[in-house]
């Protein structure tokens, strides 16, 4: 389908890891960004937000760009230990996740609490990365495809005022080494895909969809060359520069 000449992204989430010591790694992904690796994928690192602005700092003027991993959906306010999406645009982020199931199940964040930080991204300048995904009972049941279709129904507004990119990240692929198939990937993906097609034309087609789960150089070429899979949303693979890298490297080369 027309999504195919999509740039596929491939998104470093570092979840609650990193020191100042880290941008060490940073510094390896810029560099190993190179014109060849440019042309095939682009790349973005998610710190926690003590190391966002050093990162977009450093990360500035080079290929890779830098986001945050969470934003609460109002620009500023009492709200102790939150960041505004206008905080991240200030110290330069692009983008920031949201719905990551980690914030779902351990912070209770519902379909509409991940639409209304989208709604903040966007407000902010930022796109989101609006994350979805089913639990492993909900797979074995066979309701993978309309749970996930309802959290995208709740999680996006009625009409896109900028750029998104969906994450479909399975819940029982993150962190366990289990990813599904390509022929489960393959389905879901298109599905999402006429999801969003039904409900924005055009502009669903331009939404980067990016695959996440125990996305490793060692399997990333065979899920990076489904259809429908615009990139990869990488979580402990990201913390290794090479391995980073690696992934990024499988794109576009089918
Ligand atoms: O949750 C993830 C990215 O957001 C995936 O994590 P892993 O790549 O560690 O499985």
């Amino acid at each position: 389908m027309a999504s195919g000449h999509l740039r596929h992204l491939v998104a470093g989430n570092w979840k609650m890891n990193g020191l100042k010591a880290s941008t060490d790694v940073l510094d390896a992904v810029i560099k190993g960004h190179d014109a060849v690796l440019a042309a095939r994928a682009d790349l973005m690192v998610c710190p926690p937000a003590t190391l966002l602005a050093a990162f977009a700092a450093r990360a500035g003027g080079s290929t890779v760009a830098v986001g945050a991993q969470d934003c609460h959906a109002a620009a500023a306010g009492a709200f102790t230990g939150d960041i505004a999406a206008e905080m991240i645009a200030d110290a330069g982020g692009k983008a920031v996740i949201v719905g990551h199931s980690e914030r779902r199940t351990l912070h209770g964040e519902s379909d509409a609490d991940v639409r209304a930080k989208a709604e903040a991204a966007w407000r902010a300048g930022l796109f989101p990365i609006v994350c979805v995904g089913e639990t492993r009972a909900e797979r074995d049941a066979g309701h993978a495809l309309a749970i996930v279709a309802r959290q995208i129904a709740g999680s996006l507004p009625d009409s896109l005022p900028g750029d998104l990119v969906v994450a479909y990240e399975p819940v029982w692929a993150i962190g366990t080494g289990l990813t599904p198939t390509v022929a489960d990937v393959a389905e879901m993906h298109g599905a999402i895909r006429r999801q969003l097609v039904e409900r924005y034309g055009g502009a669903g087609q331009a939404v980067r969809l990016l695959y996440g789960g125990s996305v490793k150089p060692s399997n990333a070429a065979e899920l990076m060359a489904i259809a429908d899979v615009n990139g990869a949303l990488v979580g402990g693979a990201s913390l290794v520069a090479d391995d980073f890298l690696a992934i990024a490297k499988a794109c576009g080369t089918s």
